[in-house]
């Protein structure tokens, strides 16, 4: 009889090379993903040690990070050296034969979004990516991590790297989301209570009846943000519902394949009496729409509840991080974020930017209009995403809103050293981060969903977007 295991701790092990001492094993790898900020330094490094691509098949790489999304778009940048990120990946991917979707490829977008939109990931692959959002796509069941530039030469040379076995964490949430409620704000209540430093050195499993009713689109939303829970990546067993989403895909099994893959990804589950180092439970339905007062993803509160005041401070809240983030964000101990006026709205990001993003945030903006004096801009995750919203007219919503309709890529998520929301400007945007400067030097990052930025681009101040019916 076998020791009963988890999905993450089943994977991990066919993929074992050969283990190194200590907690560290050499594993296989079978896709590496690229983008030109970290990619294009990895396959030149790679180039400059006479070293060869081993698997140029299982290597993709994607335009995203530092290409700029303004329509038209050229290789100019609006960083001032992000043209050479560009051509280095470019370059890179020409000589070793791997697979680039560039500028103007349909394929072409955010890498963690373009990967499952091309059954790229598939369930219990092993799959690295110089990018710390890769365990977006452990929502397929694949185990799926973020690695460094170095790390990524090497395992390109290899197919294989070094790594320390994460612990197991599980995180069950059960019942039923309220209407309005999706994945993003799931996720930061549960950044809220466990902390930004919550699950490190961990693989979280996500389960309970709440994620197996999501779709795959918020799966990848909740999976996304276990990198502001500091975990080493997030898994969930594939289901139909995952299966659906990969079948037709452009680099799924087809026919036998598929009929082979399909019974192997069944029996992908976590066994019944295995055990995990640590256990977390949430109730769906106590989840309200969220959003981040401070600097810190963990700094988020119910948005119908109030900036904290020094005595509730969060998990891993210091004094001085505290008082720092206050005054960073320029908000009050004990105030109503709902009464901040804001500059700027973002719909975008790894986190929020599929078609099911954009289409509940059309669905707010529909037959409204963006506050006067605020800068709102969309940019959807992937070129097939933003093709996908003109051809249901989307786009026609969010122009006709006042939003900007841009080309695909992360833009505003992170400052690229070029466009910027300005100094002391208040977002809200659906992107993942909220440390200083983020988003551009000195600029004020609100994280919330899709909904909660739609409705207060229109509001022109933080809103709830459940009561958006009622605004004026
Ligand atoms: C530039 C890249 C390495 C970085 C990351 O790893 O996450 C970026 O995607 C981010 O979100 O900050
Ligand atoms: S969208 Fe943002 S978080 Fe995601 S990979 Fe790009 S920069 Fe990183």
């Amino acid at each position: 009889m076998h020791e009963a295991r988890t999905l993450a701790g089943k994977i991990w092990d066919q993929h074992v090379i050969r283990p190194l001492g200590g907690h560290i094993d050499l594993l296989a790898i079978d896709r590496i993903l690229l983008h030109e900020r970290t990619g294009g330094v990895a396959l030149k490094s790679l180039d400059e040690a006479g070293r060869r691509v081993a698997a140029p098949a299982q290597v993709f790489a994607t335009m995203d990070h530092i290409v700029d999304t303004f329509p038209g778009r050229t290789d100019d940048t609006l960083m001032p050296t992000g043209r050479a990120f560009l051509e280095a990946t470019r370059d890179g991917a020409r000589r070793h034969g791997i697979t680039l979707f560039d500028l103007n490829d349909p394929g072409q977008g955010i890498v963690h979004v373009i990967s499952p939109e091309q059954a790229i990931v598939l369930p219990g692959l092993s799959l690295v990516c110089p990018d710390s959002h890769t365990c977006t796509q452990g929502a397929f069941g694949a185990l799926a991590w973020g690695i460094g530039s170095t790390e990524a030469e090497h395992a390109l040379a290899t197919m294989a790297v070094r790594v320390a076995r994460p612990l197991d964490m599980r995180i069950t949430i059960d019942g039923v989301l309220s209407t309005g409620i999706g994945a993003k704000d799931v996720a930061l209540h549960i950044i809220r209570h466990l902390g930004s430093g919550g699950a490190k050195g961990h693989i979280i499993e996500f389960t309970g009846s709440a994620v197996r009713k999501m779709d795959m689109e918020a799966r990848m939303t909740l999976c996304n943000m276990a990198t502001e829970l500091a975990a080493f990546s997030a898994i969930i067993a594939p289901d139909d519902t995952s299966f659906d989403y990969l079948a037709g895909r452009a680099y799924a099994p087809r026919g036998a394949l598929w009929d082979d893959a399909l019974a192997l990804w069944r029996t992908l589950a976590t066994d019944e009496s295995a055990t995990f180092a640590a256990e977390h439970r949430f109730d769906a339905g106590d989840v309200v729409p969220m959003i981040t007062w401070g600097t810190s993803p963990q700094q988020a509160i119910p948005i119908d509840t109030r900036v904290p005041a020094i005595t509730a401070l969060g998990p891993d809240d210091s004094r001085t991080a505290y008082d720092n983030a206050i005054a960073y964000m320029g908000v009050t101990p004990g105030s109503d974020l709902t009464t901040l006026a804001i500059d700027a709205a973002f719909i975008g990001s790894c986190t929020n930017s599929r078609i099911s993003d954009l289409r509940r945030a059309a669905a707010l903006l529909k037959g409204r209009r963006v506050a006067v004096g605020v800068k709102a801009i969309c940019v959807p995750g992937s070129t097939q995403v933003k093709r996908a919203a003109e051809a249901e007219g989307l786009d026609r919503i969010f122009i006709d809103a006042g939003f900007e309709w841009r080309e695909a890529g992360c833009s505003m998520c992170f400052f690229a050293g070029g466009e910027s929301f300005g100094a002391r400007q208040r977002v809200v945007s659906s992107t993942n981060r909220n440390f200083e400067s983020r988003q551009g030097p000195g600029t004020r990052t609100h994280i919330a969903s899709p909904e909660t930025v739609a409705a207060s681009a229109v509001a022109g101040h933080i809103a709830d977007p459940r009561l958006l019916e009622i605004l004026p």
